[in-house]
């Protein structure tokens, strides 16, 4: 006989419970075809793209066609994209362009109109308090610098988006870029960004073209989930993450033009690649399984939309049937719109508990508090800034489900959460 104690016993009943991915926003799986152009890539196409023999016209033609399938899933021209590694990259690298662009385009009107106390003149950015740490720190960092003003707009706690009107409001003669998410990671607010591009481009017809204010936005969490067409947004830069959309750790930016009309100045220098703008040896298997991923999202964006909405509802009506008032959900706003996939979740009733501790205790549901990167032990900074209370906050939960996510795997969740909350 083997004796074994209720810890245990509980344990192996955890075990037990089919584990349950549900952190589709913070990262997704490599979706099989991409696996397989990732594969395929490795054996045939291992060339310098840069060579000009067969062995490396391979690479670039795989290049050449992942680029077009991620252009064409944004409505872009494939001259537009640039591959990167990452988010990360993309975002640093747009920020600090439109720094460089405004020391060499607005300097020159700062200089024409006799104010040559140049340093006073600094670029000003328009950001929300809602972006990612890839946007909010890089800002933050040029703030304690001093090399840029950065005005960080409070989303409106009716909405959880940015209102166009306090965007256009803090426009000032230096403002050389805006940056706002296309949709936030932890709640799935979708941002006004095709009214801001409405209104920013009636603006800079006034400001001649040499100072026209640049409109980024990093898509990240958008991409896959809804529809993304840069022209619809008005946008001259967007972010795009592979590792967000079934395909690998690297990424790409859309770019109108890059470095003609629409300004784009290297990180980092090296040999020709990405026509001088982002060198270095291009990482073929990624940009290819980069490319099928934006392919398959492409052609199926309305199924994997329509069944993620499907599942993420049901999870949302199985909570209030099962929980009642002791669930409230956070980022559900009738003036605004949100990711079909993205659940953000607080359990206030009588046995409440911190969403870490939650997910701790129930090893079968993985998820998360919000942002991967951001601390699990405190409360989201972008739940308080859409006016969640701290208690509300700290037992939140974001649950974000995948394309493959099914009914049975929500059931189990549920059943699994309810066990938790009985026991308490
Ligand atoms: O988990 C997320 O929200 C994105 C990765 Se920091």
């Amino acid at each position: 006989f083997i004796l074994i104690d209720s810890q245990q016993t509980q344990s192996i009943q955890h075990l037990a419970s089919k584990m349950v991915y549900l952190d589709y926003n913070a990262t997704t799986p490599l979706a099989d075809e991409v696996i397989q152009a990732i594969t395929h890539s490795l054996s045939v196409a291992w060339g310098n793209p840069s060579s000009c023999h067969d062995i490396g016209t391979k690479a670039n033609h795989v290049i050449k066609e992942a680029r077009q399938h991620v252009a064409s899933m944004i409505g872009a021209k494939a001259t537009d994209i640039i591959f990167t590694s990452g988010g990360t990259e993309g975002n640093n690298w747009i920020l600090q362009t439109a720094v460089q662009h405004y020391q060499k385009a607005f300097e020159a009107k700062i200089k024409s109109i006799g104010d040559m106390d140049v340093k006073r003149n600094k670029p000003h950015f328009i950001t929300s308090n809602i972006e990612h740490d890839s946007i909010k720190l890089v800002l933050e960092h040029f703030k304690d610098q001093e090399i840029a003003d950065v005005t960080f707009l409070p989303v409106s706690k009716s909405s959880g988006a940015v209102h166009v009107e306090d965007v256009v409001a803090a426009v000032t003669p230096s403002t050389v870029m805006i940056s706002i998410m296309l949709a936030n990671n932890e709640t799935g607010v979708i941002q006004p960004i095709s009214d801001i591009g409405r209104r920013i481009k009636s603006i800079n017809r006034q400001r001649g073209d040499n100072q026209r204010i640049l409109l980024h936005t990093d898509a990240a969490q958008a991409i896959g989930k809804i529809g993304v067409n840069v022209e619809d947004l008005g946008v001259d830069y967007l972010t795009i993450v592979g590792h967000k959309f079934y395909g690998p750790r690297i990424g790409a930016v859309y770019v109108l033009n890059p470095g003609t009309s629409t300004p784009l100045y290297p990180l980092f220098f090296g040999g020709g690649q990405e026509r001088n703008l982002r060198p270095g040896t291009e990482n073929t298997p990624m940009i290819a399984g980069l490319g099928k991923a934006a392919e398959l999202v492409h052609i199926n964006l309305d199924l994997y939309s329509s069944k993620m909405q499907e599942v993420r509802d049901y999870l949302e009506e199985k909570l209030e049937s099962c929980f009642g008032d002791s669930v409230c959900f956070n980022g559900r706003f009738k003036d605004s719109q949100r990711l079909p996939n993205t659940c953000n979740v607080s359990f206030i009733g009588k046995s409440a508990m911190p969403g870490h501790e939650i997910l701790s205790q129930v090893p079968s549901i993985q998820a998360s508090v919000g942002a991967a990167c951001h601390a699990q032990d405190r409360p989201s900074h972008i739940l308080l800034a859409i006016g969640i209370s701290d208690f509300v906050a700290r037992r939140a939960l974001r649950i974000s489900v995948g394309r493959e996510t099914t009914k049975q795997d929500i059931d189990a969740a549920v059943q699994d959460l309810q066990k938790l909350f009985n026991k308490t």
